[in-house]
Parts: C-alpha cells; structure tokens; sequence
C-alpha cells in the first residue's frame, strides 16, 4: 500500500478583486511514487493550484496535507520534501549554472563535497555542464528550464512539483526530459506532480491525470480510465482523391473536412461497418486509432 504523499481538501482560492474562483473546492490525493499530470487550458486554474501545494500562495479555505503533516505549521516540512520548479522567473540572481545547482543541493542539507558531486551529476544529467559557468541571467529560455529542473531536482527531493517542465525545450530536449522523469521516478520513486500542455509526449509517462478547467478538475483518473469514461472510440482519419470523397454509414459524419480528407470519430463497434461501406478503389489512405491523451483532453474542454 502507497502512502500518501499530497492530501488536498476542499482548496479555495479567489484572487483580490476577481469574482471567480481560482481553484473552487479542489479535492484529491497523489500517491507516493505517482507522476500526476495536470492538464488543462490557458488560466484554467493549474498554476494557481500547485503554488498552493508549495506554500507559496495561502488557499482561503481548505487544507494541505504532505506526507500526513498539514504544509501551514512548519514552512520548512515543504522546502524540505519538495523540489519546486515555477512556471518561469526564478530567483537565481546571477549565480552561475553550476553555483545554483550547488547551492539548491547545499541548502536542502547535502554538505560542501556531497553538493559538488551532486552539481556535476546533475548538470551532466540534464546535459548542461558546457554552460557551468555561464550567468543564470545570460541563458536561452530552453537552458533556463533545464537549469530550473536541475536546482528542483538537486539533492533529490522525494516530491517533484514542476510547473510546465517542457516548455521552451526543443524537440530532442522535451523528449529527453520526459525520459529522465520517469527513470528519476522509477530509481528514486520520487513522486511527481506536474502541469504540462504536452499531452502527445505526458501521455508515455503519467500515471494519472486531472484536468482543470474553471479551478476545478473536469477528469480525474489513469488515462486508460478517462478513456473508458468517454466510451471511446476510434479516430479515423480519410483520405481520397481532391473532391471525389467516400460514402459513409447513415449516422457518421465527419468532424474535420477538407477537399481530400476527412477526420471522424466512431464507436469501436461501429468501426466494422464502416470499412465494409468504403470503397477502398477511392481511399488513398486511411488511419485508424484509438484515442490519445490530447483527444481526451481537447473532449474535456471542448
Ligand atoms: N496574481 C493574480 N491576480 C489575479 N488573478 C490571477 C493572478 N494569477 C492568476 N490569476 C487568474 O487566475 C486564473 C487561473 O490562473 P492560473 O495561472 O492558475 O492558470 P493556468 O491554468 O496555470 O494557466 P496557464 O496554462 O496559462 O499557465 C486565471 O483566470 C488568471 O487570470
């Protein structure tokens, strides 16, 4: 049996001057060893909900627990047991890569040579040590995330809290990170809470996902579970010569249409049907599949 590591319960939270809530009675629990993954689109609420769970933003009503102890008594019990990556910004000042990743490890207890070792594991990690040296303020957006990751990272917190880690990071990086999240997961079974936009590529590596729209969540589940609460279905995309389409089953219509494709979503017992009535001399290509992450997701909020 998983401890749990974040308790929330019924979390309020209005911002001065805004007549809707922020997060609106927000209930939930992550497991020790879960990488949960927030979703949801632009002011949704996330980012508001998880500077709630490191203290840096106080809920008007509810309550935190992390690992059974309420996160208001002692400011320290979250510093301690929580890796923050924020957003964006951050208080790195004009430390050197190397200097911050040192001193985050320092300060959450390592000593002067533990600290060190743990600098250049990490910066090797996160494949940053040629820029060691550079300024924390003279970085591209992509080296700040990866610095950001290492100073949450460093000294290996048992909790991760990390506010869009991707974001910024070219293609090869945002799949690197995603890679080293679940084997930091699998080797430590740090627990990992985060918010992401990239659905495609979070769908490989969280174990369950909450959705926020308006400050609350709309799905909380395993995306197999999501999957199953939409009944879905099959994605199928068509394509045929300009202007010449397919004929389809009474019923189904296409909810993406241009000149020489179509996009339509079916029951899985329909999908049968469907491929007996099309006249495959036309179709010059077809794709079938089930729903990803990102269906799901544009489901919710649409
Ligand atoms: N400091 C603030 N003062 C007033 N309103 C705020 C403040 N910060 C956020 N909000 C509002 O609270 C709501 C939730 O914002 P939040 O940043 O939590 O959303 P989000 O889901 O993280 O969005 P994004 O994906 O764009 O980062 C939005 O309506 C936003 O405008």
């Amino acid at each position: 049996m998983s401890r749990i590591a974040y308790d929330v319960r019924n979390l309020v939270k209005t911002y001065p001057k805004q007549s809707s809530r922020a997060t609106d009675d927000v209930t939930f629990q992550i497991a020790e060893g879960e990488i949960f993954g927030l979703l949801g689109d632009n002011g949704a609420g996330k980012t508001t909900l998880v500077r709630q769970m490191v203290n840096l933003l106080r809920p008007d009503a509810g309550r935190i627990e992390l690992f059974g102890r309420d996160i208001t008594e002692d400011p320290r019990h979250v510093s301690r047991l929580v890796g923050y990556m924020p957003q964006s910004g951050s208080a790195l000042n004009r430390l050197t890569v190397g200097e911050a990743v040192y001193f985050a490890a320092h300060l959450r207890g390592l000593g002067a040579s533990a600290a060190k070792r743990e600098r250049d594991e990490l910066l090797d990690l996160l494949r940053v040590t040629e820029i060691r040296n550079k300024s924390s303020s003279h970085l591209s957006g992509g080296q700040c995330r990866l610095l950001q990751l290492a100073v949450a990272m460093a000294a290996r917190p048992p909790v991760l809290v990390l506010d869009e880690p991707t974001n910024d990071l070219d293609p090869a990086n945002r799949k690197y990170v995603w890679e080293v999240l679940r084997h930091w997961n699998s080797e430590y079974r740090t627990t990992i809470i985060l918010i992401t936009h990239d659905a495609v590529e979070a769908e490989k590596v969280i174990k369950r996902v909450g959705i926020v729209q308006r400050g609350r969540f709309t799905a909380l589940g395993t995306p197999a579970e999501l999957k199953s609460a939409t009944a879905l279905k099959l994605h199928v995309e068509l394509s045929f010569l300009p202007g010449d389409p397919p004929e389809l089953p009474p019923g189904m219509t296409p909810w993406k249409t241009a000149d020489d494709s179509w996009a339509l979503t079916v029951d899985r017992g329909d999908a049968q049907e469907l491929l007996a009535k099309l006249d495959f001399a036309k179709i010059t290509d077809i794709r079938l599949y089930s729903a990803t992450l990102e269906d799901l997701y544009l489901h919710y909020v649409s």
